[in-house]
């Protein structure tokens, strides 16, 4: 199975993150993210590092350009620091930010390479999280009007547009479980950001299309297969309702304009006044070109009546990533085949896939074979679900290199180009990196 018996069209790239990757945090009238201040709060990163510099791709942008160039790739997914184009979060213009992405965008163009750009990969103003962030609806505003100007800047090159990243991640891990910046720990606030995010999604694809019919836009979700650990009713049960949780509670709105009523009903019981936000999550169900899958693994749960979901997180015995992460390669044709079952038709792009594991530098060398065989074992699910008549048109790795993995700072490595942290952060392809270009180049195939 080599890369030639892929639709012909079809984008294979790498991804990465403004935050993870960028650096300068301070430079050029960049304002301060959630990230910065939450990077730079005590105990909060596991080994106390920050953004402030990551890969420097602020200032290296081109030489990571010609690594893709040299990988291969016909397509790049990045995403846009909202505070180095508002600096407030809304209001005055940080134009040198503005370059920064039109010379990026003109560099991948130069270099054949297709730009899928993310709006929200995560860094919000700090400016408006003084004022409650996603909780207010002002930050609704402003984001739509910061999705404009890009609009206008970027939309005559930029044909790929994602809105959020992960509105998971961005309500329930950063307001709920706290693990994310702001590192709020609260359901209602969570369900709240949830809300907000998803009618912000809504808002801005209406905006989007109104001033750039020829662009696509769309939203990438991380998704999971969610397994029950027993065929008895109340495992299968804990499944459903952690389904809802994980991935229908952002898929419904999306495509159907209302949240899945297994998981209303139970957070309506807790907050009776949920109920009003129900019916104006239909703002949501904007038409949407692609949905972006972000897929690293599945779920496996059992019933456990002290939580609200009814369910408990069962660590079966697998092979695992430097995540913990299980390794389930079939999981990715499982999501693609469900999402083009329940929610289709939609165009489906792998988003984002991956795998840390320890990489080590030996003799100038990173022999990463086991992100090479977990890569082979998702591009082969993806094409079984492309087998299947389901309608997959890109595949991103992540990450193109090693970067700022979030509460775990520099300690995972996700790259295929390895950053050398105590040389000048210099690039160094790992084994896989290799794979992957004669993979691109058709000397090789996936058996
Ligand atoms: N409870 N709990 N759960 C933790 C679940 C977290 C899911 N994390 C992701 O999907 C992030 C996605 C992100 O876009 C990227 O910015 C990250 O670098 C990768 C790698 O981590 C993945």
């Amino acid at each position: 199975m080599k890369r030639e018996m892929f639709p012909g069209d079809f984008l294979w790239g790498v991804a990465t993150a403004s935050y993870q990757i960028e650096g300068a945090y301070n430079e050029d009238g960049k304002g301060e993210s959630i990230w910065d201040r939450f990077a730079h709060a005590p105990g909060k990163i596991k080994d106390g590092t920050t953004g402030d510099v990551a890969c420097d791709h602020y200032h290296r942008y081109r030489e990571d350009i010609a690594l893709l160039k040299e990988l291969g790739v016909n397509a790049y997914r990045f995403s846009v620091s909202w505070p180095r184009i508002f600096p407030c979060g809304k209001g005055e213009v940080n134009q040198k930010g503005l370059d920064f992405y039109d010379a990026l965008v003109d560099e991948l163009l130069k270099q054949g390479i297709k730009p899928l750009l993310t709006l929200y990969h995560w860094d919000l103003p700090q400016p408006l999280q003084f004022h409650g962030g996603w909780t207010n609806t002002d930050t609704v505003q402003a984001f739509l009007e910061y999705a404009m100007l890009l609009f206008k800047k970027l939309g005559d090159r930029v044909e790929l547009w994602a809105t959020f990243n992960e509105p998971w991640c961005i309500s329930f891990l950063a307001h709920e479980l706290g693990e994310h910046a702001p590192g709020i720990k609260d359901l209602r606030t969570a369900l709240q950001v949830a809300h907000n995010v998803l009618v912000a999604h809504g808002k801005a694809v209406k905006a989007f299309r109104s001033e750039n019919p020829s662009g696509k836009t769309g939203i990438v979700l991380n998704l999971y297969p969610v397994h029950p650990s027993s065929e008895s009713e109340q495992d299968k049960e804990a499944a459903i309702l952690s389904d809802c949780y994980r991935n229908r509670w952002f898929l419904d709105p999306v495509f159907k304009g209302e949240y899945p009523q297994e998981l209303l009903s139970v957070y309506q019981k807790l907050y009776g006044d949920f109920a009003k936000d129900y019916e104006s999550i239909q703002v949501a169900c904007e038409k949407i070109d692609f949905l972006g899958v972000n897929y690293y693994s599945r779920e496996v749960v059992s019933h456990d009546p002290k939580s609200i979901l009814k369910s408990k997180t069962v660590k079966v015995e697998a092979k695992r990533t430097d995540m913990g992460w299980e390794i389930y390669p079939q999981g990715i044709q499982e999501i693609l085949v469900r999402i083009n079952r329940e929610y289709g038709p939609i165009d489906l792009y792998v988003t984002e896939n991956g795998a840390a594991f320890k990489d080590e530098l030996k003799d100038g060398e990173i022999r990463d074979y086991e992100r090479i065989d977990f890569l082979k074992e998702h591009f082969k699910n993806t094409y079984y679900a492309i087998q299947q008549g389901v309608p997959v048109k890109g595949y991103f790795v992540w990450s193109l290199m090693d970067n700022f993995e979030w509460a775990h700072g520099y300690s995972k490595r996700f790259g295929l180009f390895y950053v050398d942290y105590n040389d000048n952060l210099k690039r160094i392809p790992k084994e896989s990196a290799r794979w992957f270009k004669k993979f691109l180049n058709n000397e090789i195939s996936l058996e």
